[in-house]
């Protein structure tokens, strides 16, 4: 089931938190919303599941209008951070609740409740938990139940905001992919809320990158990522170097001389050298600092005694400190493979006095 949104309008107060979204999610894709706290994400969500009504604009479902349809007749699955299991409820029972409330002509028989229910614990791996009760598993295992809940129903639709946002790394990690097996093996349509940079990166085909109710890219992982369409998107999908300078013969061709022009260059494109070269900036090394595989240094520019992080694999460095004789202290030459530059629209002129 497609679902496409439409010159979406929604205010709290004077805050646009949708800001005339449009928005096309094709049958079967699995995408993420992504963006800061407070970007309108949830709110998007809501008014897709019906929980929330837009102010104007339109929700369609498989081409058709849903804008009047009620929650229940959409045919949406929820999975919400806090939306919690019933308590008094085991689990076979928690996951059976959408077929048993089912109004009496389209309710399964008790022996096709069994089985679905059955089914679907398979499905997430927790058959053997059927009898427990929701304070007797983890945090990960439950949110797994809250899935099966929600796929009970067979929903066309599955809505996800912060499904594992309580959870701990590790288990997080699990969840998504297994979420993307889901999701496959479902053919549903998915839509998933999260301000992790790198869950969406790692479960989705696609990724709305949303900033202060408006979307700021749209496209696959690999097309936000490395083609960012804004410095926001560049900024927010991961760590950067941000130099700042005035538009020279290397900056792009619409550009005014009096341009600022702002070049990102991300950690692990930059390349160490021993020794000056065209381009490479030289820089005092500050600490190394190892996390995981990667090693991190952290270069004091020796022109404006700005910052600039380097990140390389744990053996790569081992290698250069060695050839370089790198060490807190040395020197070296820091030279970008690849950089963004996007030019920085001056701020407009404020008058003083509407600003009392
Ligand atoms: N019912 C409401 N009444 C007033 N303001 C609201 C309401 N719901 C949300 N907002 C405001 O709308 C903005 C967007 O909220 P929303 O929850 O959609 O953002 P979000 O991107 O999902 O953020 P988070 O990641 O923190 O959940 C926020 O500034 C929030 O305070």
């Amino acid at each position: 089931m497609s679902i496409e949104v439409r010159n979406l309008v929604k205010r709290f107060g004077t805050l646009a938190v949708c800001d005339n979204l449009n928005l096309t999610i094709n049958s079967g894709e699995l995408v993420a919303l992504l963006g800061p706290s407070g970007s309108g994400k949830t709110t998007l969500l809501r008014i897709i599941a019906g929980l929330e009504k837009a102010d104007s604009g339109s929700v369609l479902f498989h081409g058709d209008d849903a804008t009047r349809t009620a929650v229940r007749e959409r045919n949406v699955g929820f999975v919400f951070q806090h939306y919690a299991l019933f308590p008094q409820m085991n689990i076979f029972e928690n996951v059976a609740f959408g077929l048993r409330v089912r109004p009496r002509a389209t309710r399964p028989s008790e022996a096709q409740i069994r089985a679905k229910v059955m089914d679907l614990l398979k499905l997430v791996q927790l058959d053997w938990l059927a009898e427990r009760y929701p304070h007797q598993l983890s945090g990960g295992q439950r949110q797994r139940i809250a899935l099966a809940r929600a796929l009970a129903v067979e929903p066309k639709v599955l809505l996800l905001d912060e499904p594992f946002g309580a959870l701990d790394a590790k288990v997080r990690k699990e969840l998504r992919r297994w979420l993307r097996r889901l999701h496959d093996e479902m053919h549903v349509t998915s839509v998933f809320v999260t301000h992790d940079q790198d869950e969406a990166m790692e479960v989705a085909d696609r990724i709305v990158v949303m900033n202060q109710g408006r979307i700021e890219q749209d496209g696959s992982p690999d097309q936000v990522y490395d083609h960012p369409a804004t410095p926001f998107v560049l900024q927010f999908l991961g760590d950067v170097n941000l130099f700042h300078g005035r538009t020279g013969r290397s900056a792009g061709p619409h550009e005014s001389s009096a341009d600022n022009v702002v070049t990102y260059v991300r950690p692990h494109e930059l390349q160490i050298l021993g020794e000056a070269r065209p381009g490479a900036l030289p820089g005092r090394l500050q600490q190394a600092l190892t996390v995981g595989p990667n090693t991190r240094l952290e270069f004091r520019r020796l022109d404006d005694d700005s910052y600039i992080d380097v990140e390389l694999p744990r053996a790569e460095y081992l290698a250069l400190r060695e050839q370089l004789n790198l060490e807190p202290g040395s020197q070296a030459w820091l030279l970008p493979r690849r950089v963004t530059r996007f030019v920085e629209t001056p701020e407009e002129p404020q008058d003083p006095a509407a600003m009392i």
